[in-house]
């Protein structure tokens, strides 16, 4: 190497050293326990834990703060926060903490629901997406569910029969994704009549979000990645974002999404009347002769009225948010079915009552269980609660900015910019709130104490950017599971012990 060569390196090496040093002993971050990795480099620390060990990153958060408490330090400008007084503080609506953009660009697309961190941005596109997802609007879709749920029973029906077994993973997500399609869409994508339950939204997104972790480790190569990406269609590094904005992927592996809104939008385009009609009230008919079914989601996208601020998206814009939907929509709430079905099945008191009081209250087991009556149900409901405080759907870290007023923490305020994470994981497992937190038991969710429990549980997130798709997720559990168990009786067949294992791959794979 020349002279100039080492020179460079060496200063190189000197200034990586002197910024190492100030992180871990002079940085505003410096006076909290942790790893001293993350201090010097969250990069290399986030790489190792979640893309070299697979998203391991959450159990070894876990046992850093059994080792040193609430508060760890797990990057350099990064805490991480075990403690429900805090979360519910960070939570409030008026709170002024907000996403993190640098982890969000690589989670989610830009200016969608999920991805948007402009909380005035945010609000607007809130307002313009909640019509279609509802309360009042799950009620009406209720009947849409049911009759899916019946769908599926056929299916079952037809495996009892032959005395086969049925995949529980791929039924709950061809369950989820029939429902998804059709709200977001208008068309459902047919996966529950598909013989194998076939579902290449899922297929793909499991392949993207292995490599997931590459993104936020690595931000400027990713960027990088992306640009290049999008300009040649060369992937030169292995990432989840660059595989959503791949061509091939978008022509190949799931044209149907793509397809069916270009034909949905031209359809509407080519009807001037109708698409003047798309008031800021929901369509009452799915199905107007002669056009596609109606998609409130497109619908309130595209009408200029749907609330005060929001421009109209473009189709690229378009397709993003409607991913994004079809993505929170889908395996989230499978997920937590795949791990209810588990849970109860693997207890047989908890098993037993659930069954018992199923059959008790709906004994005809040709009349489907309305949601209606699901939802009157208390330990079909204290049952589906547990679910959600363990099942992990999103159990990982949800990274928030310090407002610019900063924050104060334990008596010392944290600076305007400074990261704080929290992850439904831990706070749905806190000992503080949780009795036995690790132990399966919905009796807890019926006794005196059910609401402040309730305020606790973390699985949805909580204030201004929780789940818009709560109750449709609830919807789809209590019918699904109510229909399902008081039906069939259901054992697991080869599932081995670490089966259920999960890691955080942003989604629990
Ligand atoms: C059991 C199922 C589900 C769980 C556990 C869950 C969990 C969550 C969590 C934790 C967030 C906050 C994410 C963040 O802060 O970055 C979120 C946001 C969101 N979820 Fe869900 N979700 C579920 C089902 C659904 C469904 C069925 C939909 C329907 C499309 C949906 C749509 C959304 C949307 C649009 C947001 C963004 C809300 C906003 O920031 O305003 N979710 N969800």
């Amino acid at each position: 190497m020349s002279q100039i060569g080492i020179a460079v390196v060496s200063l190189y090496a000197v200034l990586w050293l002197s910024r190492a040093i100030y992180r871990l002993y002079l940085h505003p971050l410096s006076r909290y326990p942790g790893s001293p990795v993350a201090a010097v480099s969250t990069s290399w620390y986030e790489w190792y834990w979640n893309y070299y060990q697979n998203g391991q990153m959450i159990f070894e958060i876990e046992r850093l703060h059994r080792i040193h408490g609430p508060v760890i330090r797990i990057g350099v400008n990064d805490l991480h926060i075990s403690d429900p007084a805090v979360y519910q503080d960070m939570t409030r609506v008026d709170s002024g903490f907000t996403k993190d953009p640098y982890f969000y660009q690589f989670i989610s697309f830009p200016h969608t629901s999920i991805g948007e961190t402009d909380p005035a941005l945010h609000r607007i596109r809130r307002k313009v997406l909640t019509p279609a997802l509802s309360g009042t609007r799950v009620q009406e879709l209720a009947p849409t569910i049911v009759a899916k749920t019946e769908q599926l029973m056929r299916r079952f029906d037809a495996v009892a029969v032959s005395r086969s077994t049925i995949s529980i993973h791929a039924a709950a997500k061809a369950f989820t994704m029939d429902i998804i399609s059709k709200i977001v869409l208008g068309q459902e994508m047919g996966c529950i009549a598909e013989p194998s339950f076939r579902n290449e939204f899922i297929d793909f997104l499991h392949a993207a979000f292995s490599v997931g972790w590459m993104a936020p480790a690595f931000p400027r190569l990713s960027s990088m990645a992306i640009a290049v990406v999008e300009r040649t269609g060369v992937k030169i590094i292995p990432l989840a974002l660059v595989d959503f904005k791949r061509v091939d992927f978008l022509l190949t592996t799931i044209p149907k999404c793509l397809g069916i809104t270009e034909r949905y939008l031209a359809k509407f385009d080519a009807n001037h009347a109708l698409t003047a009609s798309i008031a800021p009230s929901l369509p009452t008919s799915s199905d107007t002769p002669g056009l596609p079914s109606r998609s409130a989601v497109i619908d309130m996208l595209m009408n200029p009225a749907s609330a005060k601020g929001h421009t109209v998206p473009t189709i690229s814009e378009l397709n993003d948010e409607l991913i994004m939907l079809l993505t929170a929509g889908n395996d989230t709430t499978s997920n937590a079915m795949v791990a209810g079905i588990h849970r109860i099945c693997s207890d047989a008191a908890v098993r037993h009552r659930f069954v018992d009081e199923l059959r008790t209250h709906s004994p005809a087991v040709d009349d489907p269980i309305s949601y209606e009556m699901a939802k009157r149900l208390p330990y079909l409901n204290a049952t589906i609660k547990e679910i959600l405080r363990l099942a992990h759907p999103l159990p990982g870290r949800l990274p928030r900015v310090v407002p610019a007023q900063g924050y104060t923490l334990y008596g010392h305020t944290l600076e305007a910019r400074t990261v704080i994470h929290t992850s439904a994981y831990i706070l749905n497992r806190h000992a503080d709130i949780f009795d036995r937190p690790d132990e399966f038991d919905p009796d807890r969710w019926l006794g005196a104490d059910s609401a402040r429990l309730d305020k606790h549980l973390a699985t949805f997130n909580r204030g201004v950017r929780q789940c818009l798709g709560k109750d449709l997720a609830w919807c789809e559990l209590l019918v699904l599971l109510a229909n399902l168990f008081r039906r069939f009786e259901l054992a697991p067949v080869g599932v081995g012990p670490g089966d259920m294992e999960w890691a955080d791959l942003v989604l629990t794979v």
